[in-house]
């Protein structure tokens, strides 16, 4: 059964509709992103979720049973969720233990004491308990944080970019170990970021929002292959458009010579674009022998390491593309531009 499924919900803020007709389904112990630019409604999906604002129209089931619709409303506090927002913060004047134990006034003292040893336990903070917020990290704080959303041990998980004030050298190891959590705990999650690198590391789907619906849901891998729009494979990567007429179903004509795509694909027109990503470029050295390859020129370069990052200009967009090892091109040199086969994602213009 599924932890969460929004049937066609809308809510307008002030006469302007800001998610409208908007579906999702949570499986159960799933953690799913909702991705999306500033503004296209994520926190809004969240807070109808919680029941922190009344969906107008629509469905919502929480754990199969129905919490919103036209008729219908629960209130946040018997929905059985837990929320870690960006603005829920801890309670200052409060110990951790307290923080955690906040919202489980029907239990005793001894519960209580056993449910903040379990939690302590679980985000690595055992000694911590008597501590105030100002005497932990911003990291440690978010782990308390977590603490109290699973201290009520919630059906579901809502989190709204809990990790945009911690440091970016630590917010990827806080990232790992809340994920650990959560599947620990086997709870499922909506996690709410417009941070590509964030909801890659900390989710199992991904939902891409844009103006208010969910444009396209699935792992990263399968958005990645198989974009259901533009919006989305630009949300995802920083690619090119390339012209492409359509020759077979697995070959394209393109400005930089033919393009081989590993599927079949049958399309309606016969020309349109295709988005190539900087990974399925090659630059290869120009021989000047090869009259028909198309050129670019690159306009110049950084070191990472283990490669050169190459910044060019093909059909006068700019891309950034990291050659293999060894090989090495100068600003102003001229490179051969190969499209390497992969999947082709093909759009209409
Ligand atoms: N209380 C409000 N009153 C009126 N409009 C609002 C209110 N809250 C949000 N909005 C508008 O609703 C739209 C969606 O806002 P929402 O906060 O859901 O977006 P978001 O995707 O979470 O954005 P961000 O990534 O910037 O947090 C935006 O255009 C926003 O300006």
């Amino acid at each position: 059964m599924s932890s969460l499924i929004l049937q066609g919900v809308s809510y307008h803020y002030n006469g302007t509709k800001v998610i409208h007709d908007l579906d999702l389904t949570v499986g159960k112990d799933e953690i799913v992103c909702l991705l999306g630019a500033s503004g296209c409604g994520k926190t809004t999906t969240l807070k109808a979720i919680a029941g922190l604002i009344e969906a107008k129209q629509g469905s919502i089931f929480i754990d199969g049973k129905l919490v919103s619709d036209e008729q219908s409303f629960v209130s946040p506090e018997h929905r059985n969720i837990g929320m870690m927002f960006q603005d829920y913060a801890l309670f200052p004047h409060l110990t951790v233990a307290n923080n955690i134990t906040f919202g489980l006034s029907k239990m005793s003292k001894a519960q209580k004491q056993q449910r903040v040893d379990e939690m302590l336990k679980l985000v690595h903070l055992i000694g911590c308990a008597d501590r105030f917020p100002h005497q932990l990290s911003g990291g440690q704080q978010q782990r308390v944080a977590i603490a109290r959303a699973l201290a009520y041990k919630p059906s579901l998980l809502l989190l709204d970019e809990p990790f945009s004030n911690i440091d970016t050298q630590v917010r990827f190891e806080l990232i790992a170990d809340i994920r650990r959590i959560i599947k620990a705990t086997q709870v499922s999650a909506v996690f709410v970021t417009h941070s590509k690198e964030e909801a890659f590391a900390f989710s199992d789907t991904l939902a891409i929002m844009h103006r208010g619906k969910i444009e396209q849901q699935g792992t990263p891998e399968q958005l990645f292959a198989a974009p259901c729009s533009k919006e989305v494979a630009e949300f995802l990567g920083q690619g090119i458009y390339l012209s492409a007429e359509v020759l077979t179903a697995t070959e394209y004509k393109t400005p930089f010579g033919l393009v081989e795509s590993y599927i079949e694909s049958k399309h309606d027109v016969s020309v349109g674009l295709i988005y190539v990503r900087p990974h399925q470029i090659e630059l290869v050295a120009d021989n000047q022998s090869d009259k028909l390859s198309k050129r670019a020129t690159i306009i110049s370069r950084r070191f990472i390491g283990s490669a050169y990052v190459y910044s060019l200009v093909i059909d006068k967009q700019e891309i950034e593309v990291a050659a293999q090892y060894g090989q090495s091109f100068e600003n102003n040199e001229q490179a051969i531009i190969k499209i390497k086969p992969h999947t082709v994602n093909f759009f209409e213009s």
